[in-house]
């Protein structure tokens, strides 16, 4: 699906091409965390593979939250840049709520900002986060009516387990939000039609706490060492036990990969935007 939809992109980009527009990507990453730098390389690789022209700015850790500010409101009166995205987590020293709430909300192709916020818990558009975007593309392809069905979110971020809910509610599903603290949670996932798994917490998920033919998104992606020293990638959900699901998202390969191919289609959406607005504002 992420292949698929990665090539729906290609094409799109094609289209806005043919009207002067190449839809372009700054990616912002301050210092070096290594899980940051993999998942920086793929999202420039995979721009470049759409014809999406992306940009990279890296700043050393120490980089004072005022200079990181200051390159936001650069990219921002950019007119070449349709997205701008700051690689989280930031360094301990600077506010990432400040930094978030600096980004143009057109060109906030995370969907973090407080604008694209409250216009995705009031159902009025914006740019909808890449991974609950992803997430609800994955369901969609094996639900066609979300109402009434049960789903239990597993996680209460920003990033995921909020936002992904607000959509779910929003097709009218009867979504429970959950989290580490919540009590009795295995019995609350049972009665799931689907399982969203985004609390970070390895094969949390077991075979008892799925309802047979239950639907179950695995967002988690912890990285682990085994003895010889080999890292891999473990999700929230103890898959093997999960057979007697209808369907569950691999990781690696599930989600992952469709968050980056929601990053690009927002991309390109935010360059899309561009076309009318910026017609009007022109002189004649
Ligand atoms: N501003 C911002 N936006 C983000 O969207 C954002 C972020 N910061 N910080 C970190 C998280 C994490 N995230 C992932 C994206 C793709 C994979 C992905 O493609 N994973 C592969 C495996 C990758 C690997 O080998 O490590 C997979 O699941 O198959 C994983 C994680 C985006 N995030």
């Amino acid at each position: 699906m992420a292949r698929a939809l990665l090539e729906e992109t290609r094409s799109a980009v094609a289209a806005l091409e043919a009207q002067g527009i190449t839809p372009a990507l700054a990616v912002v990453l301050v210092g070096g965390d290594p899980a940051s730098e993999v998942y920086v390389g793929r999202k420039v690789r995979e721009c470049a593979k759409a014809g999406i022209r992306s940009i990279e700015h890296r700043l050393p850790t120490e980089t004072a939250e005022c200079d990181l500010i200051a390159l936001i409101d650069t990219l921002n009166a950019d007119p070449a840049i349709h997205g701008v995205l700051i690689q989280l987590p930031l360094p301990r020293h600077i506010d990432a709520g400040r930094v978030l709430d600096r980004i143009a909300p057109g060109k906030d192709v995370d969907g973090f900002h407080p604008v694209n916020v409250g216009r995705l818990s009031t159902g009025t558009g914006g740019l909808v986060p890449c991974t609950p975007l992803g997430i609800m593309k994955l369901l969609d392809s094996v639900i066609d009516d979300y109402r009434g069905l049960d789903v239990v979110v597993i996680g209460k971020s920003n990033i995921v387990g909020k936002p992904v809910a607000m959509l779910l509610l929003e097709r009218e599903a009867t979504v429970t939000v959950t989290h580490i603290e919540t009590r009795g949670l295995p019995d609350i996932a049972r009665k799931a039609d689907i399982i969203v798994a985004a609390a970070g917490a390895p094969h949390l998920v077991r075979g008892y706490w799925v309802k047979e033919g239950a639907v179950v998104i695995d967002v988690g992606i912890t990285r682990m060492t085994d003895h010889d020293g080999a890292t891999r990638i473990v999700g929230d959900c103890a898959t093997h036990e999960l057979e007697h699901a209808r369907a569950v998202t691999p990781v690696p390969g599930g989600v992952g990969p469709m968050t980056i191919a929601c990053l690009l289609a927002n991309t390109v959406s935010a360059a899309r935007a561009t076309l009318g607005t910026s017609l009007e504002s022109e002189p004649a």
